[in-house]
Parts: structure tokens; sequence; C-alpha cells
């Protein structure tokens, strides 16, 4: 019988194939190959310059690898630009908060849905009174985000007059606001208390669920990773180490030695936080 990851019955989201990345005397990527299914949350784990947020770059189009092949929405996208790859249905969360601090909550998620605007970037800036019919419907869908977020409170204030835990789901609802078929999360607790980490995990958790979007983790918080992740590949120094489910990763001696060579140890539960 078929799981619902099955490669027949659904083809990968993404797949990353002998990717190599290379800077100046640094191999960041070492031939890493992977694929991501529809619905599937696919954490990455490593110790610091483990290659993680090269792997992002590389999807995103920031970086475009020496070797190797990247395939998503059915299409090679090495050599695309950002904003190409962001138009076909790539959204992205940063580890540093990337959001207009002087606009207000809705207008932020606002510019979430300049694709779906119709017209270029800065007129979606603008977004006067032409396209209306669409922008009805774009403030329809960031109502629904607000209220799926639970950030109905801080709708008209400046984003950063907001505490830290709110940004962050702000954030989380720009990417949704752009109504992507792929969100890649850029270590969305980080810098976070006990209480903004649960509430987040929660919310990853309801967008896998009731929004079946499909998600790439890369989180430092092994206890968000074990919790969340349906996959884990655990990488060192560029190289995939192994890749398989939570328990299976957290216990193989090749990850174990990482991150204690590392001076990182995998700590899961309360004591991890
Ligand atoms: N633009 C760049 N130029 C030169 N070297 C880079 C560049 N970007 C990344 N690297 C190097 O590539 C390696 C992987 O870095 P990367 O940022 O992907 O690691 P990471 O796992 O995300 O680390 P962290 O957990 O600290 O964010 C590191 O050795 C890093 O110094």
């Amino acid at each position: 019988m078929s799981t619902p990851h099955d490669p027949v019955v659904s083809p990968p989201v993404v797949s990353l194939r002998d990717v190599t990345l290379r800077f100046a005397g640094v191999t960041a990527l070492r031939d890493v190959t992977f694929d991501v299914h529809p619905g599937e949350l696919f954490a990455v784990i490593g110790p610091n310059g483990a290659g993680k947020t090269s792997i992002f770059n590389v999807l995103s189009g920031v970086y475009r690898p020496q070797e190797g092949e990247v395939t998503f929405a059915g299409t090679s996208i090495l050599g695309k630009r950002p904003h190409r790859i962001a138009a076909l249905g790539m959204a992205r969360t940063f580890q540093n908060i990337e959001l207009f601090t002087n606009l207000d909550v809705v207008d932020n998620l606002m510019l979430g849905r300049h694709h779906h605007l119709g017209y270029g970037w800065p007129s979606a800036v603008a977004w006067l009174g032409r396209a209306r019919r669409q922008e009805i419907l774009n403030r329809r869908r960031v109502e629904e985000i607000i209220d799926f977020l639970e950030i109905e409170a801080y709708r008209h204030l400046p984003v950063g007059m907001l505490p830290y835990g709110v940004q962050k789901r702000i954030e989380l609802g720009r990417a949704l606001a752009m109504e992507p078929t792929l969100l890649l999360l850029d270590e969305p607790v980080a810098g976070m208390n006990g209480e903004e980490t649960e509430d987040m995990a929660r919310f990853i958790l309801e967008v896998k669920h009731e929004l079946g979007l499909p998600m790439i983790l890369v989180e430092h918080d092994m206890g968000l990773v074990m919790d969340l992740a349906d996959r884990v590949m655990a990488m060192d120094f560029g190289t995939p180490l192994t890749t398989g489910t939570p328990a299976e990763v957290q216990a193989h001696p090749e990850v174990i030695r990482a991150y204690l060579g590392a001076g990182d140890e995998i700590v899961v539960g309360e004591d991890a936080r």
C-alpha cells in the first residue's frame, strides 16, 4: 500500500541532487541530495557552519551551486533569480526578522501579496486605487492570515513596536500571504522564550495540518525539530551525515559525534530551552 509520501503517488515538491557549493577555500555544501514531498515537514540540522543556511540560499536563488541540480515546481531553478523562484511559490522566513518596522501589521502582510497584485513591485508598494477588485481579494486573504495567526490585537500597530515573538509570527504571516507551495523556515524560534517557542510550534503545526503546506525547517532547537519534523537531515561540514525520522537521526552515532565535536549537545525537551 502506498503512503502519502510515496514518490510514485506524489512527486517531490523540491529536489536537490548532488549539490556542491564552494566559496574561495570553503566547501559549504558537498553532494547534498534530498527530496521534500507534499505535506512533509523536513528539517535540516547541524552544528554552526554545517551548511544549513547555504541550502536555503541555494533553494531561494541567492547562491548558484557549482555542481548539482535543484528542481522546484517541476522545473529546474538553477540560475533563476530569487524573485522568479518566489513567484514560482517558494516563500522564506529569515533568521533575522526582515519586516518593514515602520509599517503596521496589515501593510506588512499586504506587501507579502505583491506577487498577487497583478502589477509590479513599485506599484505594489504604493498600491494605488488600480486593480481594486484584486486589492479587495488581497485584503480578504490578509484578514484570514491575521485570524489564523491570532494577531488581531496588533493589526494597526507598527511592527517595530511589537514583541519579538509576535514579529516572528508576522514574518510567518508575510510568507503565508504569498500563498506559497513550499515554505522555508530559517530558525523560526531563535531568541524566543519558552512560551513564544510553544506558540510558534503550534502555528507551524497548524500550517502543516490545516494548510497542508510542505516546509523545510532549519533550527537549532532540537526539541522543536524532534517534535515537529517528519524527517530530519543532519549535516556537518557541508556534508549530509544521515536522513531519517527524528528518532533515527537523534540516535545516529555520527550525528552524536558531530554535535559533541562542536561542543553542542543534542538535548531534547525542557532541558534544551
Ligand atoms: N558568502 C559566503 N562566503 C564565504 N563563505 C561562506 C559564505 N556563506 C557561507 N559560507 C561558509 O559556508 C559554510 C556553511 O555556512 P552556513 O551559513 O551555510 O552554515 P549554517 O549551518 O547555516 O551555520 P549557522 O548554524 O551558524 O547559521 C561556513 O563555513 C561558512 O563560513
